[in-house]
């Protein structure tokens, strides 16, 4: 990761939107892999999507709780570059996934990284994490003070009820490496908003 704030904006599912992220200054786009949310996609329309993603945007997709070789096989079909596990996937299979040539981002509600041992946490500290409230996508915050004095050793994300009015402020307190939203660029939930997601990158990008 680079010292520009990275931008995720996560759960698009039209060209449109797409589109709208490139152009703003996003750094990935996200795309939900994981059943029974209003913004999962099938790979196929993912890799529609992506045919319009310059090749130095990162394109993720996001999964929760899905057999490892599931994962494997919708991430190729799709083509994203980077796999999201956002449940209680094991640190193998993160491993397992940089094997097979993704990229990866492992999901943690704050909750859970705090309960960490000092071991698991330095074990994630090698890796790319996104912090964020205990239900994905729901558009809630975390009190996240608690890493004013012990921020992730390594480069973190924070996700979790982001929006343009909250997203500068909490990266000047809290100084992540990225944010990533998802219902803060949406006007009803699961459909994203192209004036939003474009006054959320401009607000990120202002700190
Ligand atoms: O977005 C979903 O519906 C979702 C479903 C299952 C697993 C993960 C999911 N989203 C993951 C994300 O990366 C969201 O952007 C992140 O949780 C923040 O969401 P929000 O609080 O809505 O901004």
């Amino acid at each position: 990761m680079s010292n520009e704030l990275y931008i995720k904006i996560c759960g698009l599912s039209t060209p449109e939107t797409v589109e709208a992220a490139v152009l703003a200054g996003a750094n990935a786009v996200g795309f939900v892999f994981a059943p029974g949310s209003p913004r999962t996609v099938a790979p196929e329309l993912a890799k529609n999507l992506i045919a319009r993603v310059p090749r130095d945007v990162e394109t993720v997709g996001v999964f929760r709780n899905q057999p490892l070789d599931t994962v494997i096989d919708m991430a190729r079909r799709s083509g994203v570059g980077t796999v999201q596990l956002h449940g209680s996937e094991p640190h193998s299979d993160t491993q397992a996934l940089q094997r097979e040539g993704f990229a990866t981002l492992r999901a943690l509600s704050f909750d859970d990284y705090r309960a960490l041992g000092k071991s698991d946490q330095e074990l994630w500290a090698a890796e790319r994490i996104l912090l964020d409230a205990v239900e994905p996508g729901a558009g809630v915050t975390f009190d996240a003070t608690a890493l004013l004095n012990s921020p992730p050793k390594g480069p973190w994300i924070l996700a979790g009820g982001l929006n343009p009015q909250n997203v500068a402020g909490l990266v000047r307190t809290l100084r992540p490496s990225g944010v990533d939203v998802s219902s803060g660029v949406e006007s009803s939930r699961g459909t994203k908003d192209v004036g939003l997601i474009k006054a959320f990158i401009a607000a990120a990008r202002s700190v």
